[in-house]
Formats: structure tokens, sequence, C-alpha cells
């Protein structure tokens, strides 16, 4: 169990809804009910922001001055009250035992949360960006030293790429100064990364997909943003025309990425649609057990709308996946009847919520 309550006050339609969360809870309801909203207000006391919108006014029930959100965590005997509020002037507000505390961050690592939704099939075809906040949010579980190593390197990298822009007289003794530290760093969070790319390559093949036949075969490759077997610092004075024309840095652990391999392809070449839909449930479903494996802490999975484009027998398999991990999970969905496949493989503890017009009708 990680929720065991929750409550939202003016967020999106929702004016004011609390609810007792189970292992496996289903939201369901019509389209515009407000099922969404529910995952993303989770996914809020986690991350501080919002996974549809950068513009936090849009989140404030209309008419309303401010949102709030509660939920209650239990694990190990243990019951942490949370809180995050946001004003309409953006003020924000974390509480957390009863503490105010000033880091995001903070939620975070209390509350380890991933979201799967219809467009999260970006996440093979758009840039890197988001497969490197997939491989860092679990490098940022397991590694205490991560956080620091990446907000110290993207300061490095910001006031780089300031000189560039600026291209004062002086610049390369400058960039001197700034790319030891540069180098130092990306060295660090690579090694990081590619430590824990290596865990989870063994626990996806081996604890996970080794009954789907479809996974077989796949290649997880990381590539940690420079050609790896040149030094960064030749790299970064290779490249310094190149960057200094587009006034930025062009190489290092910010432009890292993974690509997914099948024997004759990309995997976003080869496989359809629902194939991919299941291979990105098998990535998270791995990235969540690994996190519980190496921390004991369980996280939460919310997944908007999982039947769409699926089929029963893809939603089985989907259901099996789920099996491997003991994350507390939210599913939208706008018929209940449509994940009962998925359900048959979870023997856990069920909650059903009907959502229409931001209010629950059953609990
Ligand atoms: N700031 C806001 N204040 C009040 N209502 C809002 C606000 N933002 C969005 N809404 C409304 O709240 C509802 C939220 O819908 P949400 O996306 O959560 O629904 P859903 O049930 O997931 O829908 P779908 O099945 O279509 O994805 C919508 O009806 C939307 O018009």
């Amino acid at each position: 169990m990680s929720i065991t309550s929750l409550s939202l006050n003016d967020f999106r339609n929702v004016e004011a809804v609390s609810l007792s969360p189970q292992d496996i809870n289903i939201i369901y309801g019509e389209n515009g009910s407000g099922k969404t909203s529910f995952l993303e207000a989770i996914y809020f006391l986690s991350h501080g922001r919002s996974f549809r919108t950068n513009k936090y006014r849009n989140v404030i029930r209309h008419g309303a001055q401010k949102f709030t959100l509660h939920a209650k965590k239990h694990s190990n005997n243990l019951t942490i009250p949370m809180g995050i509020s946001k004003n309409v002037q953006g003020e924000t507000q974390v509480r957390i035992q009863g503490k105010a505390s000033r880091r995001i961050s903070d939620l975070a690592q209390v509350l380890p949360v991933q979201v799967i939704t219809p467009e999260s099939y970006s996440f093979f075809f758009g840039g890197p960006k988001e497969r490197r906040a997939f491989i860092d949010l679990g490098v940022f579980h397991v590694e205490h030293e991560f956080l620091n190593a990446w907000q110290n390197f993207n300061r490095i990298l910001k006031q780089r790429n300031a000189l560039l822009k600026q291209r004062p007289r002086d610049i390369k003794l400058q960039l001197a100064v700034w790319d030891k530290e540069f180098v130092r760093l990306a060295q660090h969070i690579t090694a990081l990364r590619e430590s824990y790319i290596e865990r989870f390559k063994a626990h996806f093949f081996d604890r996970l997909c080794a009954e789907l036949e479809l996974m077989q075969g796949l290649k997880i490759e990381f590539h940690c943003g420079w050609k790896q077997s040149d030094s960064l610092a030749d790299v970064l004075s290779e490249n310094l025309e190149r960057d200094l024309a587009r006034g930025y840095t062009s190489r290092g652990p910010h432009k890292a990425d993974i690509t997914i391999k099948t024997d004759v392809g990309a995997a976003e070449h080869v496989f359809s649609r629902g194939q991919l839909k299941l291979l990105l449930y098998a990535l998270k479903v791995a990235q969540n057990s690994l996190i519980e494996k190496e921390t004991g802490k369980q996280s939460l999975l919310l997944i908007d709308d999982l039947p769409s484009e699926l089929s029963e027998d893809t939603k089985r398999k989907v259901g099996e996946l789920l099996s491997h991990c003991q994350a507390q999970i939210f599913i939208t969905t706008i018929e209940s009847e449509s994940v009962s496949a998925v359900l048959e493989a979870l023997d856990r503890t069920e909650a059903l919520f009907h959502v229409k017009h931001g209010k629950l009708i059953t609990r």
C-alpha cells in the first residue's frame, strides 16, 4: 500500500473530493468527467508540476484562487502526510510530515510516481529528452549523489552556454576554467547512468521479459552524449567553433540517450503501436520494480486511458507485466469492464471510483 488517502480541492473541475485508494484503483467515467485530473493531482504531489501543461493556472479550478492537494502515504508502518498548494500568483507551498519544505525534489523522494498516457509513445518517436528523463528518474531514486551532480552540471552548462553567446575576448581562457568542472561532472553523471542502465537491463531482460516473446532479441543501448571513446575535453575543443556559431554546447551528458533495437531495426520502426505500448509498459514496470528492489520504496504507477488501442490479449499481457511490480496503480478508463483482462492478472485489492462532473459517485 502506498497512498491511503487523497484529497483534491479546486483542482481542474474537482471542487472537493477525498478518496481512500487501494492497491489497484480504477477511475472511470465519461470523457471530460475529470478522471485524468485525479492522476494529474497525484503527479503534482510528486513532481510539483503537471504532466499535461506547464501553465499552472490551467489546473486551478476556474474562479478559485488556489488548489490544494493532500495525501497520506503509508509505508513501513509509518504514515507520512504530504500536501501541495499553488495559488494564482504562482506561489507554491509544500508540506511533508507537517513541515514546510522548499524543495520540490523532497516530494519526489517521498512519492516516486511514473505516468503512462496515450501521448507517452512520443518516448519512442520524439527527441531524446523524454528517454533521458526516464533514465534519470531511475538514477535519481537509486543514486543519492545524482541530483547534486546533475544540478551542479546544469549550472556550469548554463554558464558555458552564456559564454558561447557573449563571446568575450578571453573566451578560451574562461572556458578552460569551466570545462574542467564540466568534464569532471559529466564523467560522474555518466558513470552513475551507466551503472544504473546495466542493472536496469539485467532486471528488464532476466526478470521481466523472459516470458514475453516480443521482447526476445531486443537490445537497449546507452549513448552518453558524445563519442565515448574520445576524451570529452578534446570533444569540447573540437566542437568549439560549431558551438560558438550555435551559441550552445552540443556535446555532453545533457545530450545522452538510449536506443531500443530489435534484430531487424529500431523498435519504433518495427513494432506496431500496440506492441510499442506493451514495450513501454515493460520499461516502466522494470523501472518501478528496480527502484523497489534497490531502495525499498514503493512507487506509484499512473496509467491514463489504459484500454485505448489494446486488444484483449495485449491487455492480459499488460496485466501480467504489472503483476511484476508492487507499485500502487491508478488506471483511468471510460468503462470499468474494459480493463477486466488487466485486473484478472493482478491478484491485489481493488477499488473502483466512478467520476461524474468532477465528483465521485461511488466509493
Ligand atoms: N481549471 C479548470 N477549472 C474547471 N474545469 C476545468 C479546468 N480545467 C479543465 N477543466 C474541465 O475539467 C474536466 C477535466 O477533464 P479530464 O481531462 O480530467 O477528464 P477525463 O475524464 O480524463 O476526460 P477524457 O476521457 O476525455 O480524457 C474537463 O471537463 C475540462 O473541461
